[in-house]
């Protein structure tokens, strides 16, 4: 069948949406589909995959679904692509790996998405797919030399929290290159070729050194290994930097961190690099656990807060009153602290807590513009 003309932009984001909506309905289906599609052709491919099926879900259809919705601005889509192209330097991947995935997700996508699949549909997914391979591609071949594919990276320091809460120290063996509030990816012995992201609780320091916050969930494998099986001497593996959600340098405007639970981790380093320099500006840091006990790094955003006057970090419990802290749901707490339509917005956390913070301050009249959160943690 001939390729229907090149669709505007526009009419192209709008169909991969509406077509997508369809097909995300099938929930894990779509991808335990796309994945006995791509390893029936092309069986080699399984090894660079993790062994148990249930860890195949996540990574790529995560990523389909920031493309999706990033796809109308292609202003923060080209700089997502390229991040994820220099991460994917870790696997062991071929330019022609490239095709056998987007011929196996082509096939996968029109079987769910069923009656809504038309040829202009297939021509926009086709033709997107075509673009965020390329600059994939091209992002992993002009990484500078030298680059190592992963950071080997050693545990220098393990220390457990009530709620199931570590605060990891690692040094990599050689530099990784970062921003505050950035994340990377992490593999443990435990479990090859499972990575998970976690952001970097601290700004870049001299001595290299990388800090991780991480929670114990349900069946995470990962987490559950960083938090319960990993100890000093261990060899992490990291993945390149990653995310958005970085101190805006040239904006003169107060700051407001909204952090929930181990969600305070790129918010801490997001602090850290202000108060290396506020420039007159203040920083409010809201910081919500259930308890008292889950309030884990407090101490020392405390120290932080005594060594820069500027910044002002408020402790919020949402499941007991505390005699020390405010109680009450965090966006609730935040919204009620005052109005902070005038600052800059970094909120990170639960996704609901996130989405709550979000609509209290929009309803405050924040421009969405200032406000900032990475939706891939
Ligand atoms: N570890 C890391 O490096 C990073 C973690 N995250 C995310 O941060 C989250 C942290 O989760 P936990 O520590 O388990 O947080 P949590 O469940 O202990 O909640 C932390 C705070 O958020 C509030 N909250 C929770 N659900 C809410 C809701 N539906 N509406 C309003 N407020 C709500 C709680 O009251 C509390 O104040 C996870 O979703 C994780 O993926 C994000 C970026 C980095």
């Amino acid at each position: 069948m001939d390729r229907p003309q090149p669709l505007d932009q526009t009419e192209q984001a709008r169909l991969i949406r509406e077509s997508f909506q369809v097909i995300a309905q099938h929930g894990d289906r779509v991808a335990l589909h796309f994945f006995a599609e791509l390893f029936l052709r092309h069986p080699e491919l399984r090894d660079l995959f993790p062994v148990a099926m249930s860890e195949l879900r996540g990574g790529l259809f995560d990523a389909i679904t920031t493309i999706v919705q990033r796809i109308v601005s292609t202003g923060t889509l080209v700089p997502f692509l390229q991040q994820l192209g220099r991460d994917h330097r870790k696997y062991d991947i071929r330019t022609e790996h490239f095709a056998y995935v987007g011929e196996a997700l082509m096939i996968t996508l029109e079987k769910y998405a069923g009656e809504a699949w038309t040829p202009q549909v297939a021509e926009a997914w086709r033709s997107t797919y075509d673009l965020a391979a390329k600059v994939m591609l091209q992002a992993m071949q002009s990484v500078p030399p030298g680059t190592p594919r992963w950071w080997d990276a050693e545990v220098l320091h393990h220390q457990r929290y009530p709620g199931r809460i570590a605060v990891i120290v690692v040094r990599p063996h050689q530099p990784l290159p970062y921003v505050a509030g950035q994340y990377v990816t992490i593999e443990t012995p435990y479990w090859p070729r499972v990575w998970r992201p976690f952001s970097i609780a601290n700004a870049p320091r001299e001595d290299h050194l990388l800090e991780f916050h991480v929670r114990a969930v349900g069946a995470g494998w990962v987490s559950n290994a960083l938090v319960g099986k990993v100890q000093v001497g261990d060899r992490l593996k990291l993945g390149s930097a990653m995310g958005s959600m970085v101190l805006d340098e040239t904006s003169d405007r107060p700051v407001l961190c909204v952090a929930g639970g181990t969600g305070l981790a790129p918010l801490k380093a997001i602090a850290q690099a202000f108060a290396r320099d506020p420039r007159g500006r203040t920083l409010h840091l809201f910081f919500g656990a259930r308890d008292d006990d889950e309030l884990y790094d407090l101490e020392n955003l405390l120290h932080l807060a005594e060594a820069c006057p500027a910044i002002t970090v408020v402790p919020v419990v949402s499941q007991y009153p505390s005699q020390r802290w405010r109680f009450g749901s965090l966006p609730d707490v935040v919204a009620e602290s005052g109005n902070w339509a005038g600052h800059d917005v970094y909120v990170c956390g639960p996704p609901q807590m996130v989405t709550a913070t979000v609509r209290r301050l929009a309803d405050q009249g924040c421009p969405t513009s200032r406000i900032f959160y990475d939706p891939v943690t």
